[in-house]
């Protein structure tokens, strides 16, 4: 599994921060707990920034101890609350951001976050030289340059849930539903909630997608005396709701999906077993990584190894969907 980073240590960092921001995640507590406790193991002192970008802007900082992470590897959300900060954009605010960690003698600071807060975070150190480690934290499992993010077992398995009991309606009424499972503008928990439900088909926005394919794979189904019923996982896109429109759509060439909208009960709930190891071996790794003088980069996985990426790579770079596992559920089909 996960091979630890074993590093020298090489700077002279005495205190550092952490903080979650983006959208929460599960096992965003497991992490911050792996943290806390491997600096405090090495006698580092830790703080905690409540809200993110938020928390940090106006100073909202607290002294974390042992105790604080107690009971919490099983907990979904995040201890130090989460937020979208737009305020953060702005160089002169992310520059007074800096001496707020100054005044706290803060040397470095590890980032669990979407691709949009470790973009913040590049930029970040980059113009202010304080020390950052970032954390792929959510559900979406977007960010490039790991295989997998902190969250995106749970968000499957929670999806999955849903879509099982959806299947049972789907069959007694012989019909089809349309399941719309959260990304933004990214098909990766689709395509994944897709294979594992055995969904007849998955829509997502790195895939062209046309209405007349859909109606004519329904028509086939129940041709083939497949019955009337099947799942259609749909990615959210940009927003929620295409889903809706979708259906609208079906309904004019004489279909009568069902809908769901799976919403936020995808995002909470307890860490799978699998976000928990995850977020403690990347939590850790992260302290090391930071202590040895590393700055600007992600902690990922790739090929089940522990992995470092530049995070100005993670601004500049989209990570690819595997188009495979969108056609395997197709041809599962047949
Ligand atoms: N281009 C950017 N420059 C600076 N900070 C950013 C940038 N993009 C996002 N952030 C910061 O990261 C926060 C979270 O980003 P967001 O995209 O909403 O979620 P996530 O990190 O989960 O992808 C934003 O509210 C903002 O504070
Ligand atoms: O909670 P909000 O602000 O409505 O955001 C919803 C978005 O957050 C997510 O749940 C998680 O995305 P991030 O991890 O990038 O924040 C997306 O799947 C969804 O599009
Ligand atoms: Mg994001």
């Amino acid at each position: 599994m996960y091979n630890l980073p074993e590093l020298e240590k090489s700077t002279n960092i005495k205190a550092i921060a952490v903080m979650t921001s983006g959208g929460d995640s599960p096992g965003m507590n497991p992490a911050v707990r792996a943290i806390t406790r491997s600096a405090l193991n090495q006698g580092l002192r830790v703080f905690g920034i409540n809200r993110g970008y938020s928390g940090l802007i106006i100073g909202d900082i607290f002294e974390l101890k042992s105790t604080h992470v107690t009971n919490i590897i099983q907990r979904g959300g995040t201890i130090l609350k989460s937020d979208r900060c737009p305020a953060f954009k702005d160089p002169v605010v992310r520059n007074q951001a800096a001496e707020i960690l100054k005044k706290h003698e803060i040397d470095g600071l590890i980032v669990i976050g979407g691709d949009g807060s470790l973009t913040g975070a590049h930029y970040f150190t980059q113009e202010t030289g304080i020390p950052v480690i970032g954390l792929p934290g959510t559900i979406d499992n977007d960010i490039y340059g790991t295989d997998d993010s902190i969250g995106f077992d749970t968000v499957l398995n929670t999806a999955l849930d849903a879509i099982d009991r959806i299947r049972d309606t789907a069959v007694s009424h012989e019909r089809i539903f349309l399941v719309e499972v959260m990304g933004r503008n990214s098909g990766h928990i689709a395509s994944q909630v897709g294979i594992a439900s055995g969904a007849e088909m998955i829509i997502v926005p790195e895939v062209d997608f046309k209405l007349e394919t859909l109606c004519f794979s329904l028509a086939s189904h129940r041709a083939q005396s497949k019955g009337g019923s099947g799942i259609i996982v749909v990615a959210e896109g940009p927003a929620p709701g295409l889903t809706y429109r979708l259906a609208k759509q079906l309904e004019s060439h004489g279909e009568k999906p069902g809908v769901s909208i799976l919403g936020y009960i995808q995002r909470g709930g307890r860490p799978t077993g699998h976000d928990r190891v995850l977020a403690s071996c990347l939590g850790a790794s992260a302290v090391t990584y930071l202590m040895a003088g590393f700055t600007d980069i992600m902690v990922g996985v790739i090929n089940s190894q522990i992995t470092t990426t530049p995070l100005q790579d993670i601004v500049e770079k989209k990570k690819p969907l595997n188009p495979d596992l969108v056609e395997l559920a197709q041809l599962l089909h047949k």
